[in-house]
C-alpha cells in the first residue's frame, strides 16, 4: 500500500500526518509538492491540514487550483483513496471532488478542542474498523468548518450514505448542517473531514480512536486484532 502526503505552502499538519502514516503502516509515505505535475503511484493520497496560501480568498481555494490537483483528480477518478483532513477537506470541496462548502464557523471564532464523533457509515474502507453508531473522540482545530450544501445536495448525500461522521448531538463546534463532520464522495473513495484523526492515534496522544481510520484506509488489520 503506497501512501502520498501532499504539501502546500502553509500546510502545518503534514508532519503529524507523515508521523501517523509511518507509525501505523511501518513505512514513511511519499511526499508531493503543490507544484508537482504528477503523483507517484499511490493507493492513498492525503491532503493534510493547515493554512494553505494563508487561507487567502477562501480556505483551500488557491490550493484547489494547484498543478498537483489535476493528478489528485486523476488518482481519485481511477479509484485511489483520497483523504482530506481539515484544510484538506476544504481543498477537496473547492476542487469539486467533494460536494458542498466549508464556511466560517457559526461562532466566528477558531475552535480548538476535542469533539465526539458519531460513525454514521461504516460500510466503507476508511470506516470499516468502527461500529456503526460508535462514538469516538477526535480533536478539531479550525475557523472554517461550517459545512454547507444546498438542500438537494444535502438530501442526496444523506440518502446515499455519504455522511461518514457527525458531531455528537449538542457538540457541533461550527454550525455544520446536519452536524456533518466528514463526507465521502459518491464512489466512497474520497473522504473529507474537519476533525484530525492523525492527532489521536497512540497513548501519548491521550487516546487512539483515530488510528482505525488509517488502518482501514491502508487496508491493515486493527492493531491488537487477532
Ligand atoms: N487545522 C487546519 O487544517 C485549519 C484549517 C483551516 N485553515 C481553518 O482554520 O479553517
Amino acid at each position: 500500500m503506497r501512501a502520498t502526503v501532499i504539501r502546500f505552502p502553509g500546510s502545518n499538519r503534514d508532519r503529524d500526518m507523515i508521523a501517523a502514516l509511518t507509525l501505523i503502516s511501518g513505512q514513511a509515505p511519499q511526499l508531493a509538492w503543490h507544484t508537482d505535475a504528477d503523483l507517484p503511484p499511490s493507493d492513498l493520497v492525503v491532503i493534510p491540514g493547515g493554512f494553505s496560501h494563508g487561507d487567502y480568498l477562501r480556505s483551500g481555494a488557491i490550493a484547489a487550483r494547484a498543478p498537483i490537483m489535476d493528478a489528485v483528480r486523476k488518482a481519485a477518478n481511477s479509484g485511489a483513496k483520497v483523504l482530506g483532513v481539515c484544510n484538506g477537506f476544504q481543498t477537496l470541496t473547492e476542487a469539486g471532488l467533494l460536494p458542498g462548502a466549508l464556511m466560517r464557523n457559526a461562532g466566528l471564532t477558531f475552535v480548538c478542542r476535542e469533539v465526539i464523533l458519531e460513525v454514521v457509515n461504516n460500510t466503507n474502507a476508511y470506516t470499516q474498523h468502527y461500529a456503526k453508531g460508535e462514538m469516538i473522540r477526535c480533536p478539531v482545530a479550525h475557523h472554517d468548518g461550517n459545512y454547507f450544501a444546498d438542500s438537494e445536495t444535502l438530501k442526496r448525500i444523506e440518502g446515499e450514505g455519504q455522511v461518514a461522521f457527525r458531531y455528537a448531538q449538542g457538540t457541533n463546534p461550527n454550525g455544520s448542517l446536519n452536524d456533518i463532520a466528514g463526507i465521502f464522495n459518491a464512489s466512497g473513495n474520497v473522504l473529507g473531514m474537519m476533525p484530525h484523526p492523525e492527532n489521536l492515534i497512540e497513548p501519548a496522544h491521550g487516546g487512539d480512536d483515530g488510528r482505525r481510520l488509517f488502518e482501514g484506509a491502508l487496508g491493515l488489520a486493527m492493531a491488537g486484532a487477532a
